[in-house]
């Protein structure tokens, strides 16, 4: 997390953007604009539409990218939006992480693996790299990745392994943010705890090795935006875990309901906002169905950047 951590400080803000594009995120004419293109270029009619969605997937996190790498220190791509569209749509998650990456941004991938501890060791390549020797080659270009803890420790070292050998990170699903996470995540336990206080502890005994200089370990937590009073008192639960917080904005999430899940020097915590950055262009009066491919890629990067702004001034407000 020292790498995050540094970033953070360079720019003054713990944010990040999360780069979850679908049709319905990307105005139309940018993916019109490359039908011609891709057309000319497939085999099978059939898959155009999804190589075109693909290509322009990139193209608008490309634009997004440029618009906020001054100021934000993370973007996290979701991969969920790109393997919808199949194996060009991988393609776009795997060339946004570069690009991002060559822009400086920390890339925190969002996939949510977690299995038997011998699948886990193959979805750690996610971290490792990939390949007969597992280091020459790093297709996914991720600093980072979420992770699913229900299938318990051995599900989880192969991943802890992997990050630490490379200085990267994983986040672990503690207090997700959607409405259904209650129904397992708040059940009581027979010692009066909740299972994701017991998640909790795991979590921060998985990470305990991992401790760098800024007393954070390799091994974060997810909390959501959406739970402000339990995310302060797994703050003070988990002391060397750094949070990965999504739920700002669409969900509903606010600066002042995040604020306490960040420490006293205000560190430790990195918001998440996808949709209200990537899909601020939705608001903007400027927009029209007529305006070309170009200018609707301009307005889609102006209108994220000062949203992305708008979240820092937020953000900062509330901490120390
Ligand atoms: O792991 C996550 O990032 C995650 C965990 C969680 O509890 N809630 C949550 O919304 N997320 C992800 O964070 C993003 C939130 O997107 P927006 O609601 O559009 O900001 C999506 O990519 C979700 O999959």
């Amino acid at each position: 997390m020292d790498r995050l951590i540094e970033a953070i400080e360079a720019k003054q803000n713990p944010s990040v953007v999360g780069l979850d594009p679908t049709e319905a995120l990307v105005p139309a004419q940018i993916v019109a604009s490359f039908a011609e293109e891709i057309s000319e270029q497939v085999e099978d009619p059939a898959e155009a539409p999804a190589m075109q969605l693909s290509v322009a997937f990139f193209e608008f996190n490309r634009a997004i990218i440029d618009a906020v790498a001054d100021i934000v220190p993370a973007v996290k791509p979701q991969i969920a939006m790109y393997e919808a569209l199949g194996p060009a749509g991988i393609d776009a998650y795997t060339m946004t992480c570069e690009y991002a990456k060559q822009k400086g941004l920390y890339v925190l991938g969002d996939v949510k693996r977690g299995d038997i501890g011998s699948t886990a060791a193959a979805y750690a390549h996610h971290l490792s790299g990939v390949g007969l020797d597992d280091t020459a080659y790093d297709p996914w270009h991720e600093d980072a990745v979420t992770v699913n803890p229900y299938l318990g420790t051995d599900g989880i070292t192969p991943f802890i392994d992997a990050a630490t050998a490379n200085d990267k990170d994983i986040f672990v699903l503690v207090r997700t943010s959607n409405p259904s996470s209650s129904e397992l995540q708040e059940l009581e336990l027979a010692s009066g705890e909740r299972v994701y206080e017991h998640v909790a502890d795991l979590v921060e005994g998985w990470g305990a090795e991992t401790i760098g200089k800024n007393g954070y370990s390799h091994v974060g937590a997810v909390v959501g935006a959406t739970h402000p009073e339990e995310g302060k008192a797994l703050r003070a639960r988990m002391p060397h875990t750094f949070f990965l917080v999504p739920g700002y904005g669409a969900q509903g999430g606010t600066a002042q309901g995040v604020a306490g899940m960040f420490d006293r020097d205000g560190m430790g915590a990195l918001v998440n906002s996808s949709r209200g950055i990537i899909g601020a262009w939705k608001k903007s009066d400027k927009y029209s169905e007529s305006m070309s491919a170009d200018d609707a890629l301009d307005l889609v990067a102006e209108s994220a950047r000062e949203a992305a702004k708008d979240m820092r001034d937020n953000l900062r407000a509330v901490l120390p």
